[in-house]
C-alpha cells in the first residue's frame, strides 16, 4: 500500500551522513542544482497548501507559542520543548509532553529551501504514518513567519543511542553487582545481569522492528536506520523519528524485485549497505542491513567499525564483506539473524525485518517475554 508522497529531495548531511547532495564537481552540477531547487520549491509550495488546509487547532503562528529550551539540533532542524500554546481566547494550554521542530536559524538560501522541503516531506510522512505506536506522533504543523513551517511532535526523553551508551553500557560494566534477592555466586550474578540486560535490549529492538516493518509494509524505505534516529519517550517506549531521508518506493523506479533506482550513498556511513555505497539500485533490504548493524551495536555497546578508518571501512566492509565480530556466546538465532541481515547479497537478508515472532522466541529469552506479556 503506498502512502502518496512527493518526489525525493536530498538532505543536508550531518557529521555522519554522507547523503549525496548537489555535486559541485560533476559536469551537470548546475543543471542538477536547478532541478533540485525546482523540486524543493514545488514541495514547499505543496506543503504550504497542505498546512493551510490542516486542522485549525494545528495552525499556529510562532508568536502564539512559548518555546522552551533546545532539546537538540540536527543537520537542518532544531528541536525545542514547547511550554504552551495560547488559544484564541488568550488562555494558555500546556504541552509539556510535546516538542517543536523548526529549521535551523543558521541556514540561508538554497540550504534553507532544501531544509524547508525536507521538513515538508517529514511532515507528510508523519501525517500518514504516525498512527503506529512506535513512530513519533505528529500533533501539529504550523507556520513560522511567512516561508517556514514547524512540526509539533511528541517529546522524547532520550535517544536509543543515549540508552546504549549512557544506560546499558554502564550497567554492563557493573554486571557483577548483585541486584537480586537470591544468593548467587559471582558467576551466576554476572550471567543473570547480562541476560536481563539483553532482554531489555531485545524488547526495545522489537518495538523498533515493528515500526520499520510497518514502514516497509507501506513501501517506505527509511534509509537512515541508526540508534540516533530512534527516540525513547517518557514511558520508555521506542519511537522512530527523523524521516528526512525516508523515501516512498515507486513502481516506475523499480528495476527488479526489491531494487529501485534511488540516489546513491544516501544514509549514514557505518550503517550504509554495500549496494547503496557502491551506487547499485537498492530497496527495502537496505534498512535491514542498517538495522543489523544497529542490532550489533546494541548488544556490544560499541560503535560499529570504530577500529577502521573511512578508507578501510570502504575497502573492507563495503567492497569486501568484513562485518563486526559476532560473539559466539550469543544465542544462535541472534548470530543467524545478524549474519543474514547484513549479508552482502540483499536478497539473502530477512524480508520485513526481524519480526516480533523471530525476535521474541529466542529460547533463552522466551520465558522473560512470557512473564511480561
Ligand atoms: N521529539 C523530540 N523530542 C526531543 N528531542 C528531539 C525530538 N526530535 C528530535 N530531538 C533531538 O533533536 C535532534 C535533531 O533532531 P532531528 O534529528 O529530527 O533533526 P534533523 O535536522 O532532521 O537531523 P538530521 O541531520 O540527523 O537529519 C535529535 O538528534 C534529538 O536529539
Amino acid at each position: 500500500m503506498g502512502v502518496g508522497f512527493h518526489d525525493d529531495v536530498d538532505l543536508i548531511p550531518d557529521k555522519r551522513t554522507v547523503s549525496s547532495r548537489i555535486d559541485s564537481e560533476s559536469k551537470d552540477s548546475s543543471r542538477r542544482a536547478k532541478m533540485l531547487q525546482q523540486r524543493c520549491m514545488d514541495s514547499v509550495a505543496k506543503m504550504r497548501e497542505t498546512f493551510k488546509n490542516s486542522r485549525p487547532i494545528l495552525q499556529h503562528r510562532i508568536s502564539q507559542l512559548e518555546i522552551g529550551e533546545t532539546l537538540g539540533r540536527g543537520g537542518f532542524g532544531e528541536v525545542h520543548s514547547l511550554r504552551s500554546i495560547s488559544s484564541e481566547d488568550g488562555e494558555h494550554e500546556t504541552f509539556t509532553s510535546m516538542a517543536l521542530k523548526q529549521i535551523r536559524g543558521s541556514l540561508y538560501g538554497a540550504q534553507r529551501l532544501q531544509a524547508q522541503a525536507d521538513l515538508a516531506k517529514e511532515a507528510e510522512f508523519l501525517r500518514a504514518l504516525s498512527t503506529h505506536p512506535n513512530i513519533i506522533t505528529l500533533h501539529s504543523t504550523g507556520i513560522i513567519g511567512s516561508p517556514d513551517f514547524f512540526l509539533v511532535m511528541d517529546k522524547l526523553e532520550k535517544t536509543f543511542e543515549d540508552m546504549i551508551y549512557k544506560e546499558w553500557k554502564p550497567l554492563y560494566e557493573q554486571r557483577d553487582v548483585n541486584n537480586s534477592e537470591m544468593k548467587l555466586s559471582k558467576r551466576e550474578i554476572k550471567k543473570e545481569n547480562t541476560r536481563n540486560l539483553m532482554i531489555s535490549q531485545i524488547k526495545l529492538l522489537i518495538e523498533v522492528c515493528s515500526a520499520y516493518s510497518f514502514l516497509h509494509d507501506n513501501l517506505v524505505l527509511f534509509r537512515d536506520v541508526k540508534p540516533e534516529n530512534v527516540g525513547i519517550d517518557f514511558d520508555g517506549v521506542a519511537k522512530v523519528f527523523d524521516f528526512g531521508l525516508a523515501r516512498e518506493l515507486k513502481e516506475e523506479e523499480q528495476v527488479s524485485k526489491d531494487e529501485y533506482k534511488l540516489t546513491p550513498q544516501t544514509g549514514s556511513r557505518v550503517y550504509m549497505a554495500p549496494e547503496v555505497f557502491t551506487s547499485q539500485p537498492y530497496g527495502l533490504p537496505y534498512d535491514v542491513y542498517s538495522f543489523s548493524i544497529m542490532f550489533w551495536e546494541t548488544l556490544t555497546m560499541e560503535t560499529p567499525y570504530s577500529n577502521l578508518t573511512k578508507a578501510q571501512h570502504a575497502n573492507f566492509a563495503m567492497l569486501n564483506s568484513r562485518r563486526p565480530p559476532i560473539d559466539p556466546k550469543w544465542p544462535k538465532n541472534i548470530q543467524q539473524l545478524l549474519t543474514s541481515g547484513w549479508s552482502r547479497d540483499p536478497s539473502k537478508r530477512p524480508i520485513n525485518f526481524m519480526t516480533t515472532d523471530q525476535l521474541a522466541f529466542f529460547p533463552c529469552l522466551a520465558p522473560a517475554f512470557a512473564v511480561s506479556a
